[in-house]
């Protein structure tokens, strides 16, 4: 049974609720009584349940949201020579993936708060992606279309896990439109940051952009495929971060990056675009990174052995860098830890490496000196 007020607990009650922080000071003077009467009749309050305690207001939470494809991959590993034309004897495997999800998933893994907006069917495949990603990633903003397929990657890789040819199946993104994201904007207008991947449409990236710059939230733009270069915004001008490999770069200025030199003038003239940091990756050969205070720099790939699966390299490479930048790190030890999880990737045979975590990435680091 709860207890009765009297007239004044009664007053009392109705300035908290009005406003939540008043002093005991404040309350003391609106009702003509000393501090010491108000805070014994806020013990009393206590006591009959009507107040729960002093609450300490913690600042809302900022995740990084991650927007774009959330897919479910499926690779055939040839086991000889593929052969075109006629059947190939391979084994095959299946993972989550699509760009923002396997982002998410990496960042999630090194401790970050994440969420992830896509778009994606109500069938099999999509309970198999919220399963394996569901750890790592508030999934509350994915949105199912009930008439719609779940995104899809099939790839081909030879016996040396590089890939043959990939066929994408990614319509259900189409509906990743700027009214969607409206839905979600008291929500996104929280983001630490915001990564978007090239899989939503053009206009939704247009968005976005314009969302970031007038919220002052940093974006970071992340192309998924040459193809796909056509969605990225007319205008580039605060973008804070675009991670593109080198066909991707190539595809986008119509030219061909032969040596160190072209891929470094590249790299400049996505700078004078108005874009504040930029990645240029290029397997094997490494990365370019450069921004206007601390210039332009090659970074060498890490020889590796045997590649398991390219498969999520760029990806890893991509949410290392993003990982460091948000942890305030040098252009330098950005484009290294980049490097490191993406070699570490190239030698799991998962999209996202199992053992990723802060820590170990931090020992991979050390390691690399
Ligand atoms: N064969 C390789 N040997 C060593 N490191 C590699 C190799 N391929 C890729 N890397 C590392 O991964 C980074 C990203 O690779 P890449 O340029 O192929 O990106 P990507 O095309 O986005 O990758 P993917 O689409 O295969 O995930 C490179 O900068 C390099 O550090
Ligand atoms: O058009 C696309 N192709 C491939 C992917 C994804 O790339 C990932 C590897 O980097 C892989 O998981 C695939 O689903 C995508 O999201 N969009």
């Amino acid at each position: 049974m709860t207890e009765r007020m009297n007239e004044k607990e009664q007053l009392v009650l109705d300035l908290i609720r009005k406003n939540p922080y008043v002093s005991q000071q404040e309350l003391a003077e609106s009702l003509g009584l000393s501090r010491p009467s108000i805070a014994n009749m806020i013990s009393g309050l206590i006591k009959k349940g009507k107040i729960l305690g002093r609450a300490y207001i913690l600042t809302e939470s900022q995740p990084v949201i991650c927007i774009g494809g959330a897919n479910i991959d499926r690779k055939f590993h040839v086991k000889e020579k593929a052969q075109i034309g006629t059947s190939n004897p391979s084994y095959s495997s299946q993972n989550a993936g699509g760009v923002a999800r396997n982002i998410a998933e990496n960042l999630g893994r090194l401790g970050m708060e994440v969420a992830l907006i896509s778009t994606s069917g109500l069938d099999s495949d999509w309970s198999f992606i919220a399963e394996s990603s569901s750890l790592y990633m508030n999934l509350e903003t994915v949105t199912q279309f009930p008439e719609k397929s779940t995104g899809s990657y099939t790839a081909v890789l030879d016996s040396n896990g590089e890939l043959i040819i990939a066929l994408a199946d990614m319509e259900v993104y189409e509906a990743i439109t700027p009214d969607l994201l409206l839905k979600n904007d008291t929500f996104l207008s929280q983001a630490k940051c915001i990564m978007a991947d090239l899989n939503c449409p053009k206009e939704t990236i247009q968005f976005l952009c314009h969302f970031a710059k007038n919220h002052g939230i940093p974006i970071v733009l992340i192309p998924v495929s040459s193809p796909k270069m056509s969605h990225l915004p007319d205008n580039l001008e605060g973008v804070t971060w675009l991670i593109t490999n080198r066909d991707e770069s190539e595809a986008y200025f119509q030219t061909e990056i032969k040596d160190e030199e072209d891929w470094k003038s590249v790299l400049e003239k996505w700078l004078a675009l108005g874009i504040s940091n930029v990645v240029i990756t290029n397997g094997k050969q490494g990365s370019m990174i450069g921004n206007k205070e601390e210039g332009i720099f090659h970074v060498p790939a890490i020889e590796i052995s045997e590649i398991v699966d390219v498969t999520g390299a760029g990806d890893a490479f991509s949410s290392a860098v993003i990982y460091s930048w948000l942890e305030g790190k040098t252009l330098f030890e950005i484009a290294k830890a980049g490097t490191i999880n993406a070699s570490k990737t190239l030698q799991s045979p998962y999209t996202v490496r199992q053992d990723l975590s802060s820590t170990q990435l931090q020992k991979d680091m050390e390691e690399l000196l």
